[in-house]
């Protein structure tokens, strides 16, 4: 699908595919100049300033392709630095790609040599590792497996380059075992696997050296990372003639008995991000107030719809009895922005003719799944929708003409024209019941104050992250 180009802040991500299309193009165009050489040469210079000053040797991991091969220029490199380099390699050099062949032979005849094994018992200043990279094709076994996982144990810095070896550079998903690595070195632009799923845990502290590549000669594609916020997810500054009309209603339908708290979370969290005012339709009729934030309003589940809100979020402790089922097909044909949730989302799931319904929607539609709802919802399981996150959010998106959330360590939004998003914002303290239910209150809040939905969905996810403080 064509992407059109966008004024970006956030940087683009590449998947394996697009590196391989950008090396096709680059050697084609400068045959002469190696991007192989001034990845050695960008690791050399990074690894300089991690080794430990022990004076041990650097421990250098080479696998059978180009990340193999920078791994090589980088030794040579190394070497003449003076610094004290073991390279260990069991490829056959005459199955080599090109420049990883011409790497090796650079390496041997600067006079480095090659062990087939890693040495026992002997301390390192610093491991690099180039085993795997973007061509990464199947689950690590054998002596790379074993490599690995010595590595993994050995007491120093360790630099992964382009991306840890073991984890798939498209999803963050690790094949059999992966390196863990305190530094990734990544080469042209960022991967998503960096930022998603295991990316973050497996890769530690990134660095980008983009091999002196113009980014404007670099393929549009149609993810970024969400690093910060970029001006379409701001609001407009307040005038100061203005009133609670202009700032959005939002309706929000939960809080079935025994799970009242979710809609008040999500409740409390719209007004916090600015709602004009807000109102709860609480299952759960015995509630009518919120003592400790009676700016909120309670109104009849049944007859919420009919007092016209300009954003109506269902979902936040909904269950799924019938007559949450009932309000779900009222909300679905609600003409404003729908949010749909946690019990909102199980519903859809076990109805085709709720999901044939929502995905006919003529005003926007957004989904907030968290992995065991998205896995409901596609029929698979929770593990299959984390082996892909990013698909599994598009095709949410495709089937349901909806901007999505998959939530999650790299909540990945996607949107309906192809574009995705993967928030860096956030971490694991944000992984506790309830918190579904405040992301859910502060995304209807930006829609209710005239955000366009898929701006909306990306800032509630990045402000959801960046605000939840870390314990
Ligand atoms: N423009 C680019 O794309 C550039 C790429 N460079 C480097 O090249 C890398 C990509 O190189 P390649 O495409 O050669 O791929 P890799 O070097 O990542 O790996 C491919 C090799 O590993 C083997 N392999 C894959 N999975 C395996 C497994 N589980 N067990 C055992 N063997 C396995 C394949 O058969 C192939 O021989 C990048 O990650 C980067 O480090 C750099 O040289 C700079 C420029
Ligand atoms: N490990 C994690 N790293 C980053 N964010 C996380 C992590 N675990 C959970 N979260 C975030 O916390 C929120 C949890 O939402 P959800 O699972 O719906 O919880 P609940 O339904 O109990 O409110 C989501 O925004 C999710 O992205
Ligand atoms: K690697």
């Amino acid at each position: 699908m064509p992407i059109a180009p966008r004024a970006l802040v956030s940087p683009p991500l590449f998947m394996a595919a697009d590196c391989r299309a950008i090396d096709r193009h680059w050697a084609a165009a400068h045959p002469t100049t190696s991007l192989m050489e001034r990845a050695g040469t960008a690791t050399a210079e990074l690894a300089g300033t991690l080794a430990s000053e022990s004076g041990e040797s650097v421990l250098i991991l080479a696998g059978p392709g180009n990340n193999g091969g920078d791994a090589l220029v980088a030794a040579r490199l190394l070497a003449t630095q003076g610094f004290r380099v073991v390279v260990v390699n069991r490829a056959d050099p005459a199955h080599l790609p090109p420049d990883a062949a011409r790497a090796w032979a650079a390496w041997r005849e600067s006079g480095g040599t090659i062990l087939a094994d890693i040495p026992p018992s002997q301390r390192y200043s610093l491991v690099i590792d180039g085993l795997f990279g973007v061509g990464l094709q199947r689950d690590i076994g054998g002596e790379e497996a074993r490599w690995i996982e010595a590595a993994n144990g050995l007491n120093c810095p360790k630099l992964a380059l382009d991306v840890p070896s073991g984890l798939d550079s498209d999803n963050g998903r690790v094949r059999g075992c992966a390196l863990r690595a305190d530094h990734t070195l990544t080469f042209l632009g960022l991967k998503p696997g960096l930022f998603t799923a295991d990316g973050p845990d497996y890769a530690g502290q990134l660095h980008l050296d983009t091999l002196g590549i113009d980014a404007a000669a670099l393929p549009v594609t149609p993810g970024i990372a969400l690093t910060q916020l970029e001006s379409r997810h701001h609001l407009p500054a307040r005038r100061q003639n203005s009133h609670k009309g202009l700032f959005g209603h939002v309706g929000i339908v939960g809080g079935a008995s025994g799970m009242v708290g979710a809609c008040l979370i999500a409740g409390r969290a719209a007004l916090q991000q600015g709602a004009g005012s807000v109102t709860l339709a609480v299952l759960d009729e015995r509630v009518v107030v919120d003592y400790l934030e009676p700016r909120l309003m309670f109104a009849v589940p049944e007859n919420l719809v009919d007092a016209q809100p300009s954003v109506l979020a269902i979902g936040p402790g909904l269950g799924q009895q019938p007559r949450a089922h009932a309000l779900l097909e009222t909300a679905l044909a609600a003409p404003c922005p729908l949010v749909l949730d946690a019990d909102a989302l199980n519903l859809l799931a076990g109805d085709v003719g709720l999901a044939k319904q929502a995905a006919r929607r003529t005003h926007p539609t957004l989904l907030t799944p968290h992995p065991g709802e998205a896995a409901r919802l596609l029929g698979a399981s929770s593990a299959g929708i984390q082996a892909n996150r990013i698909k599994a959010a598009q095709r949410l998106s495709t089937q349901y003409h909806a901007h999505v959330a998959l939530k999650g360590a790299g909540t990945i939004i996607a949107h309906p024209d192809g574009r995705y998003a993967i928030s860096t914002s956030g971490g694991p303290w944000l992984a506790q019941a309830g918190s579904g239910d405040r992301l859910t209150g502060m995304l209807a809040a930006l829609l209710g104050q005239g955000m366009d939905a898929g701006n909306a969905l990306e800032a509630a996810v990045w402000l959801h992250g960046e605000t939840a403080s870390e314990r």
